[in-house]
């Protein structure tokens, strides 16, 4: 390791400074003196006889005892002065701990050799040259002060995998932090508006990697998209279709039967699907997910359980993940029950299968924001309100809810803490293979009695199609993303995800839920505050 022998330039060191807060009015008189004889002053190393008159105010010299830990610092040239300035210190490197070398310094010399048009890579050799020590004529960037109030602590769950070996604008590869979706990153430096520095929150005592600043993932996504728009076959203005959808009615009931969003499936669905492709490749103007701000979050034994929304495009398997999980633990999950305005058939009961209310209390529940979502088929009201997740989560249970990922704003406050996992389909051909063994393009029973026949590669596309834009469209509100390829590893997955969120210690959460309840979930970037 590097590690600091002397700084000098006419400051006390660091330890001096120490020293000098630390004690009472005696020592206050030891210091007077130890000030007045000037022997506070550590033992510099001679200033240099180049040295310039003009620079001695701002000069530093530097020496750093050399071991096998890398300095972790990069230098670069300065293009308009053509001086070799400190570009990057990383975090919790040797450089960083000696606390006397920060990002912005100009090197002036290394070991008294002068780097006055020197390239940056001339400078490693002269590093290696040194055996013991490493002495640096610096002209300092900022006082110490200023350092000192940029450093803060900001955690951010990444929403994107970021792997440094693809990268090939990465300005160090050696020096970048590799991190995957769902990862609680502690942000430690943004000052360069192109790569931020971070580390892993279960390696704090590591040292700190680059990652692509919001604004750097931002821009790149933008370049990749237009590929969207070239797809000739796949883009179709959306006709009588833009009608439809700002039906009020257009929503998805949660907690229906699996019937009856097949049989919306092969009607609109289709269309909304292909109107989707098409307004998310003709405007996007929807930011990419990139970091979104979380703080820690304590659960107390007395506390409720967070209410686990799945998502997912029709058809992918949000229904059969959910009655898996009720059946292999129906003490601890519990799901809603929601709200018709239809008879009630003989063989089911009111409160179990549905609440059968009047079209006019459905429409108070409208009125009033009670419905976290509501739709009509055939004539008759659906909806889930907000009243029979309560319900679930007073009975101690995971109350598992079902529901269009537009409306998961309804329930992203402090009061639900909701926890979204996005269920999403596989690749095509794992698709086509895992459901024909399932035998699920065949055919369709709906509660009607009537059959439906899936034209099943056209469906396999949209459901793709409708993942894709889900995830782009919500993606920052997705805590987890479970591939429904084979049935049992999803489910296995999804099972032990869902337990050790329950068993955590501290949870990670949106720093927008500690300021209010309810809290509005925004989609723009510009808007959500936690959102950076
Ligand atoms: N991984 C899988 N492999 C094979 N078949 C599956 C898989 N996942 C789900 N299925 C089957 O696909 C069909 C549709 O699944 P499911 O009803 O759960 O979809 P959904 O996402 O709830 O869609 P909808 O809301 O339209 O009902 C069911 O017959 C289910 O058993």
């Amino acid at each position: 390791m590097f590690e600091l022998s002397q700084m000098a330039a006419g400051r006390a060191s660091v330890s001096d400074e120490g020293e000098l807060l630390s004690g009472g009015p005696q020592s206050l008189l030891h210091v007077h003196d130890a000030v007045a004889q000037r022997d506070f002053e550590p033992v510099l190393p001679p200033i240099p006889d180049d040295a310039l008159e003009d620079e001695e105010d701002s000069v530093k010299i530097v020496s750093l005892v050399k071991t096998k830990e890398p300095l972790g610092a990069t230098v670069k040239r300065d293009t308009s002065t053509g001086a070799i300035v400190v570009a990057r210190i990383m975090r919790g490197g040797a450089a960083d701990k000696s606390g006397l070398i920060h990002e912005g310094d100009e090197l002036k010399e290394v070991n008294g050799v002068p780097l006055e048009h020197r390239k940056p890579k001339e400078i490693l050799p002269l590093l290696a040259r040194s055996k013991d020590e490493v002495r640096f004529k610096i002209i300092p960037a900022y006082s110490r002060e200023e350092m000192s109030t940029t450093k803060q602590k900001l955690f951010v769950r990444a929403l994107f995998d970021y792997d440094p070996n693809q990268d090939p604008s990465i300005p160090c590869k050696d020096a970048a932090l590799t991190f995957k979706r769902g990862d609680v990153l502690q942000i430690v430096s943004m000052e360069d508006d192109t790569w931020w520095q971070a580390c892993h929150l279960e390696d704090s005592n590591g040292g700190a990697g680059l990652i692509p600043s919001k604004e750097l993932h931002e821009r790149r996504v933008a370049l990749q998209r237009p590929k969207a728009l070239f797809q000739p076959q796949r883009v179709k203005p959306p006709g009588d279709l833009y009608t439809l959808l700002k039906s009020p009615c257009v929503s998805l009931p949660a907690g229906l039967r699996r019937s009856f969003r097949l049989g919306r499936k092969s009607s609109w669905a289709k269309e909304a699907a292909r109107f989707r492709r098409w307004s998310a490749g003709v405007h996007s103007s929807i930011c990419p997910p990139t970091y979104i701000e979380v703080i820690p979050y304590h659960r107390e034994p007395k506390d409720r359980h967070r209410v686990v929304i799945l998502v997912g495009p029709s058809g992918v398997g949000v229904n059969e993940l959910k009655r898996r999980l009720l059946i292999s633990d129906p003490d601890r999950y519990g799901v809603t029950v929601p709200h018709t305005t239809r008879e009630k058939k003989r063989q089911e009961s009111e409160g179990v299968d549905y609440h059968f209310v009047s079209v006019h209390m459905f429409e108070e529940l409208i009125l009033s924001h009670r419905l976290i979502e509501y739709g009509s088929y055939r004539g008759h009201y659906y909806g889930t309100s907000l009243d029979s997740v309560h319900r679930v989560m007073a009975e101690g249970k995971v109350c598992l809810l079902d529901v269009h990922p537009s409306k998961i704003k309804r329930v992203y406050t402090s009061e639900f803490k909701p926890y979204v996992v996005f269920v999403k389909p596989p690749r095509i051909e794992e698709l086509r293979l895992t459901r024909r063994r399932a035998k699920f393009n065949l055919c369709c029973l709906m509660d009607t009695g009537d059959a439906i026949f899936l034209s099943q590669e056209a469906d396999f596309e949209d459901m793709i199609d409708l993942a894709e834009n889900m995830e782009r469209q919500y993606g920052h509100l997705f805590d987890k993303v479970i591939v429904n390829g084979d049935i049992a590893s999803a489910f296995r997955e999804l099972r032990s995800d869902l337990e050790k969120i329950q068993e955590a210690r501290v949870q990670w959460v949106p720093t927008e839920w500690s300021f209010s309840s309810p809290t509005k979930a925004r989609r723009s970037c510009s808007h959500l505050p936690s959102w950076i």
